[in-house]
């Protein structure tokens, strides 16, 4: 089997007494969709935030792409490839969608000296950025003021901009709280090829587009992942029905 992309072992963290994430392992391989689930306060955004370094956790390690990244800030994991989304503020509403992936590119890059390049650096910055735009289905809409684009649009240029910056692992954080049923299902079909670029740790409370979606499923219970499976592997679990699914199973 392939080394996974990243690889959480054995994260814990305390509030006081509480253990928002306790002893949790997952891992991310190439080409899926990874689901993390569980009822409100379980520890889902404790251990996302531990993952993307606004919250240091107590003891485990975060490895990503082989590279431990437990230890660096938030900038310096983004750099590593790892790509939060969706924090809709990080765009420039103002600016075009194929601005906002410029710059980007440019932060990838490096920007310190670009005044100094030649005209035709431009020409490959905008060509790239293009072929982000394209890769999500928003070529048609790359002069777009960013705060013009549809809900769903916007994420799909949060993913553009993270595909510009190299991104080598998605960290999903409920992409579809706020789409109606028609965006949810666009939405859904846009994930479902985005496993190809890079994989995708899920978390999503909208099961019907987690059952859609996961190549495996954690279950995450009072900080303790209590299974990890397919989607008929979860569905068919009783004590994950008894603590989570119910009705949805
Ligand atoms: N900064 C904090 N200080 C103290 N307790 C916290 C803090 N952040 C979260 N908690 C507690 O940790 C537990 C896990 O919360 P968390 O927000 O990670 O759950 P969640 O699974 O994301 O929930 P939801 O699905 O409602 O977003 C909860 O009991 C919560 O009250």
């Amino acid at each position: 089997m392939a080394e996974p992309v990243l690889d959480i072992k054995g994260l814990r963290k305390n509030f006081g007494a509480l253990k928002a994430t306790d002893d949790v392992s997952i891992s991310l391989y190439p080409g899926e969709i990874h689901a993390l689930i569980g009822p409100n306060g379980a520890g889902k955004s404790t251990l996302i935030h531990q993952i993307c370094g606004t919250l240091r956790q107590d003891q485990g390690s975060i490895r990503l792409a082989g590279k431990e990244i437990g230890n660096l800030g938030v900038a310096e994991r983004a750099r590593k490839g790892l790509g939060r989304t969706f924090q809709i503020s990080s765009l420039a509403v103002e600016f075009s969608a194929l601005r906002n992936v410029m710059l980007a590119v440019q932060a990838r890059q490096g920007s310190s000296f670009r005044f100094l390049r030649p005209v035709r650096s431009d020409r490959n910055l905008v060509d790239e950025a293009m072929d982000r735009l394209s890769r999500v289905g928003l070529a048609e809409r790359a002069h777009i003021p960013a705060g013009e684009l549809s809900h769903g649009e916007k994420r799909q240029l949060e993913i553009a901009i993270a595909l510009a910056l190299d991104v080598k692992a998605f960290l999903l954080d409920e992409p579809m709280a706020g789409m109606g049923p028609e965006g949810s299902k666009v939405l859904t079909g846009f994930l479902a090829k985005l496993r190809q670029e890079a994989p995708i740790l899920l978390v999503e409370h909208d099961m019907d587009a987690v059952f859609a979606l996961a190549d495996r499923i954690s279950v995450l219970v009072y900080g303790r992942i209590i299974a990890t499976g397919t989607v008929e592997e979860i569905r068919r679990d009783p004590v994950v029905r008894t603590a989570y699914l119910g009705d949805h199973a």
